[in-house]
């Protein structure tokens, strides 16, 4: 399928989304956007400078200075009904994702209705704010503390889930009363551009929701965005290099940042799992997004008494798999994003072998459906000095580690420098508690492989990033906390 029919083709949109206008770059040009399971293009964006990218910021700023004391109830019914409308477009949005990203529809269709559930999340949140009643010091004074929007956000979003990132930051952000510029990533912008559309349709205030676009300038876009004094924070989802280097570029204004970075999940199953329970857990967690998500399991640590009978039934759910491109009802698993992918995959196995691991499943790429497939892989008999134990893989590749006791696995697990998310499967309740409590990671699966929800904090520790998204602590990141002290008269 080259080109998937649309049922309204206004979701497709070409310009950048400036005050609630449509826009190109003010130099004219343009980069193109590619469907990563033929490489064909699919149509081209603008490619903003910094000063295009200014004039956004001045636009969300004016729009700032009315929309931060607007109605929290009228915030709540346009997230609503943006929600809505995803819902009334899922097929489109579905099929724009795949086109652009190439996951499986399925996948992509899921993907939308978890985007929307942001929005629902983020609308029954923005009605909910409170502060404290404080008694300072002094007899005579009263304080209380409330919160307010933090000002201009800039959203910084990555291509492995085009829609959910937008609505996460955008919801919660519009929720507390803050008005956006974000910039899509060059590999999948038609996604934000489309939720644009509709936050048109929604009632969005002009100003308040903007999207840019670039390729070759995003270097010089993403120093216009982090040395702005308008605005006031940087919410940033994808690598720890690019996050380490927003976060020193932001230094000069002083903003408030979320940093939602790279992972390096752990996946263990203790001799006490329930193997047919762990292998559905691991199967869904290692291979979503053809291992393109930052909770993907990156390795499996494996009893040495139950890893014959684990990693035979891994892999012969693996074998079942059909790579393929993603509009084809058979395909289980698509592509990777471009080809410095499949060729990170390939390295990272190569390691494995040289080091003395097994390839069980797959283990090369897949030229004869596109230069940007990889075959589904395990990797049994691997160690721990093995690079996808300190690197992320970010792509299909399960490698199987062999480990004696408690200690060793958690011992293998905290020795990296990142913490995002980390997994095991276990049927004793004190162990259940222990080794949540004890690895180091910011969200932890006990007997499930799938921990995201809007209702839960999503994030990170050490140099996975820091800051919440989803949650009652999401809005956190967009408000901050004024204090008001009310001299109540001199006592006699
Ligand atoms: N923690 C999470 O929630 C999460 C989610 C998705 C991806 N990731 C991580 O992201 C990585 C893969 O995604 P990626 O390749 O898109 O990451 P990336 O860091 O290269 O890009 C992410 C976003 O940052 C932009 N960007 C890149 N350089 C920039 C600069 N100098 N200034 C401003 N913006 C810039 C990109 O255009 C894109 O929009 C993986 O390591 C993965 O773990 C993390
Ligand atoms: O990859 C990043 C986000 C994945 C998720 O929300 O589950």
């Amino acid at each position: 399928m080259s080109q998937p029919k649309f049922q309204d083709h206004s979701l497709f949109q070409d310009k950048a989304f400036v005050n609630g206008q449509w826009v190109s770059a003010s130099s004219g040009q343009t980069f193109s956007v590619h469907d990563p399971a033929t490489g064909a293009i699919i149509g081209t964006c603008p490619e903003f400078s910094g000063t295009d990218v200014e004039t956004t910021i001045q636009a969300a700023a004016l729009a700032q200075e009315q929309f931060q004391f607007s109605d929290t109830r009228n915030r709540a019914a346009i997230l609503v009904k943006w929600a809505q409308l995803m819902r009334e477009n899922r097929e489109d949005l579905a099929k724009l994702l795949v086109w652009e990203n190439g996951k499986p529809l399925p996948e992509a269709r899921g993907e939308i209705e978890y985007a929307a559930s942001f929005l629902d999340w983020f609308a029954g949140e923005a009605i909910r704010s409170y502060g404290d009643v404080i008694q300072p010091g002094n007899p005579v004074n009263r304080a209380v503390t409330i919160r307010q929007p933090v000002g201009v956000c800039a959203l910084i979003t990555p291509w492995n889930f085009p829609a959910a990132m937008v609505t996460r930051k955008a919801g919660a952000a519009i929720a507390a009363g803050c008005a956006v510029v974000l910039k899509a990533p060059a590999e999948t912008p038609l996604s934000a551009l489309a939720l644009a559309e509709l936050s048109l349709r929604a009632g969005i205030p002009k100003g308040v929701f903007n999207v840019v676009t670039t390729q070759h300038k995003t270097p010089e876009v993403g120093k216009i965005l982090t040395n702005s004094s308008i605005v006031r924070k940087i919410s940033f989802t994808g690598s720890t290099r690019v996050g380490r280097l927003l976060m020193n570029q932001s230094s000069s204004t002083l903003k408030k940042l979320s940093m939602e970075l790279g992972g390096l999940a752990p996946f263990i199953v203790f001799e006490d799992a329930d193997i047919d329970e762990a292998v559905k857990g691991a199967i869904n967690c290692k291979f979503r997004g053809s291992g393109q998500t930052c909770v993907c399991a990156n390795f499996f640590l494996v009893h040495k008494t139950i890893y014959e009978a684990f990693t035979a039934k891994f892999i012969g759910r693996v074998k079942k798999f059909r790579p393929g491109n993603g509009f084809d009802a058979a395909t289980t698993h698509g592509p990777l994003i471009h080809e410095a992918a499949v060729a990170k995959v390939m390295s990272h196995v190569e390691d494995a072998k040289s080091k003395g691991g097994l390839v069980a499943v797959g283990g090369n790429p897949m030229p004869e459906l596109g230069s940007n497939f990889f075959q589904p892989t395990v990797i049994v008999n691997a160690n721990s000095d093995m690079i996808f134990t300190h690197e992320e893989t970010f792509g299909p590749l399960a490698g199987f580690i062999a480990f004696s006791d408690e200690p060793e696995a958690i011992n293998i697990v905290n020795r990296a420098d990142v913490g995002l998310a980390g997994y095991f499967f276990s049927k004793d309740v004190e162990r259940c508690w222990r080794v949540a409590e004890r690895l180091a990671v910011g969200m932890v699966g006990v007997n499930t492989g799938m921990i995201s929800d809007p209702a839960t904090p999503f994030g990170g520790i050490k140099q996975s990033g820091f800051g919440r998204e989803g949650s009652k602590y999401a809005l956190d990141e967009y408000t901050v906390i004024k204090t008001i002290t009310f001299a109540t008269g001199t006592r006699t």
